[in-house]
């Protein structure tokens, strides 16, 4: 398992955003330093293009905007335009290729005046913390690697859509899993443990798959907000209050003005 530098990428729909999907990235962070295994670096959020075409899928710059709105208070974690600006949907093998590419180029101190894209983590442009002392120390001892991974973070719902008869390529699996590694975190309903067992190409990269049991479960999705705007009921306390009113001003998801917040 690398105990390097890793960003996490989280892809998916965010319509809209949940404080569950913020709360993954604390929980991977917490987890990973805990156990050594790597140190986070960086967060990117990678909302899906329309054309992935889900049901209730809100155009992206709605999805953008309210993603912002969430991650206002954390200074670690960004929205990544950049799969909503391309012709159509891009498979997520080629997302996590895409920030991977640009956070090399970016890496070394002297690309750093060439236009970095607003998502890259601080810690990766910031060239002073490259030769700090500690990390030096440890790479002089050999422990740690200054490579910089992308790794998927997900929930285990994902996970088990791998199983999902033509919705993951082989090849992809192969890469997402081999190359850059994902971490899980447990989900209401879900058993990542078996799911890794029972899958031939899970079990073959189990190494790379990170799995985080999280005690404080919660089943709150996107589906349960949508559900609640639509019905004129509260959402108040699962998402940002900031994402509330914006769904309200913007009437999505069948929003009526008199949804009591
Ligand atoms: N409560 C949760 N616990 C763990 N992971 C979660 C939770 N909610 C969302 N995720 C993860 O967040 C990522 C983005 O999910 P997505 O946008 O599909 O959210 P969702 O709430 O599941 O949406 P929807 O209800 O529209 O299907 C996925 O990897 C998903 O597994
Ligand atoms: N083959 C693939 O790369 C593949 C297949 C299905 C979903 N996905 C991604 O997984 C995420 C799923 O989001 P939802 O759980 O909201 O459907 C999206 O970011 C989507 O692009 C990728």
């Amino acid at each position: 398992m690398s105990q390097g530098k890793v960003v996490l990428v989280a892809c998916g729909s965010f319509s809209p955003p949940t404080y569950m999907h913020l709360r993954l990235f604390e929980i991977a962070k917490d987890y990973m330093h805990s156990f050594g295994l790597g140190t986070i670096v960086g967060g990117i959020v990678s909302p899906v293009h329309d054309a992935y075409g889900k049901k209730d899928l809100v155009p992206a710059p709605h999805r953008i905007e309210m993603l912002k709105l969430s991650l206002k208070s954390s200074s670690w974690v960004k929205v990544s335009e950049w799969e909503t600006q391309q012709a159509g949907w891009s498979r997520t093998r080629v997302s996590l290729q895409y920030h991977q590419d640009t956070i090399n180029k970016h890496k070394s101190s002297h690309n750093l005046n060439e236009d970095p894209p607003s998502w890259l983590p601080d810690d990766i442009l910031n060239v002073n913390n490259i030769d700090e002392p500690d990390n030096l120390n440890q790479m002089l001892n050999g422990n740690v690697s200054d490579d910089v991974t992308v790794k998927l973070l997900c929930g285990a719902d994902l996970l088990e859509s791998f199983a999902t008869p033509g919705l993951w390529s082989d090849e992809d699996l192969e890469t997402i899993l081999g190359r850059y590694g994902i971490v899980v975190v447990s989900r209401v309903g879900s058993d990542p443990g078996r799911m890794i067992n029972e899958s031939d190409i899970l079990y073959k990269y189990r190494r790379n798959v990170i799995v985080i049991s999280n005690y404080i479960t919660s089943d709150v999705s996107s589906t349960v907000i949508r559900r609640l705007v639509r019905r004129g009921e509260s959402p108040k306390y699962l998402t940002d209050d900031a994402v509330i009113s914006y769904i309200i001003q913007h009437g999505l998801y069948g929003a009526r003005s008199q949804i009591k917040n």
